[in-house]
């Protein structure tokens, strides 16, 4: 096989796009040093408020499965935290391993979690859609919520449940009532660093808010996620797993967190 002339033109497996972005410099995800974070008193409390009913549908886009809003109004917004504006609930989706030990996209002192929740949000005051927003510094503020093997989760089992009608890529269900905030744990601590998006086209329009505090879903849940496909029907099928990207040189960035 040829291999790349230099790691900077590896392609990544999942996205066949370049690994690396030239020039970037807050890259996402990164591994977060804990005593290396700098409490920042500044750091207001995030304000979280989902209106159920803005939930659509839930489906399978061939990397993972994501739930999506109607983000047409001011329904279901985040305010405070790190952020100027009050941002708007796009969509939010997970990332997954094949096994336990691993999954998550971002690190806490180099330790994965089997899994990280996203929550998607874009800031509508200052741009008029979603996909300038995405190429803006400013433009998204994603909340990543860590997933650790433990108790059931009631909220997540709702998700669970509607899996297997989303098992192939490109499959898609109604959803028309789903609160998200039952995904959130309940300590407020968050770290936040400005960052990118971890999928094409990884541009640096992030303010990333991670949670400090897991959730925690059980074996089987964990399972069910597994049993998704990156395939369509009809084609061989390929497990959905493993859909996090690597990490990222931290480079001239702090990690800010919002407690001592
Ligand atoms: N891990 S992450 O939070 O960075 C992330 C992962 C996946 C997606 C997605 O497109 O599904 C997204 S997205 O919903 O923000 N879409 C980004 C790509 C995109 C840009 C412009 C228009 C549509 C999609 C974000
Ligand atoms: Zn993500």
């Amino acid at each position: 096989t040829c291999t790349p002339k230099n790691r900077n033109d590896a392609l990544h497996p999942l996205w066949q796009s370049p690994l690396t972005i030239p020039g970037g410099t807050r890259q996402s995800p990164i591994n977060i040093q804990w005593r290396d974070s700098v409490y920042d008193p500044v750091l207001k409390p995030l304000k979280i408020s989902y209106d159920p009913a803005t939930c659509l549908h839930i489906w399978n886009n061939g990397y993972s499965f994501l739930v999506e809003f109607d983000d047409s109004a001011d329904r279901s917004i985040i305010v405070g935290g790190p952020l100027e504006n009050q941002y708007r609930l796009k969509q939010f989706h997970f990332h997954w391993g094949a096994i336990n030990e691993w999954g998550s996209e971002h690190t806490v002192d180099s330790k994965f979690y089997p899994a990280e929740l996203h929550l998607v949000h874009w800031n509508a005051v200052v741009y008029p859609t979603f996909e300038e927003a995405v190429m803006e510094g400013d433009g998204l503020a994603v909340i990543g919520v860590f997933l650790k093997l433990g108790a059931h989760h009631e909220g997540l089992q709702t998700l669970v449940d509607a899996l297997p009608a989303i098992k192939h890529k490109d499959t898609v269900i109604e959803f028309d009532v789903f609160d998200p905030s039952c995904l959130l744990p309940p300590c407020p601590d968050y770290w936040t660093y400005a960052g990118s998006l971890t999928t094409p086209p990884l541009t640096e329009s992030v303010t990333w808010i991670i949670k400090k505090q897991p959730i925690e879903v059980d074996e089987n849940q964990l399972e069910a996620f597994r049993m998704l496909l990156f395939t369509s029907d009809g084609e061989e099928e390929k497990r959905m797993v493993d859909n996090f990207r690597p990490l990222q040189p931290l480079m001239n960035r702090t990690v800010r967190s919002s407690f001592q």
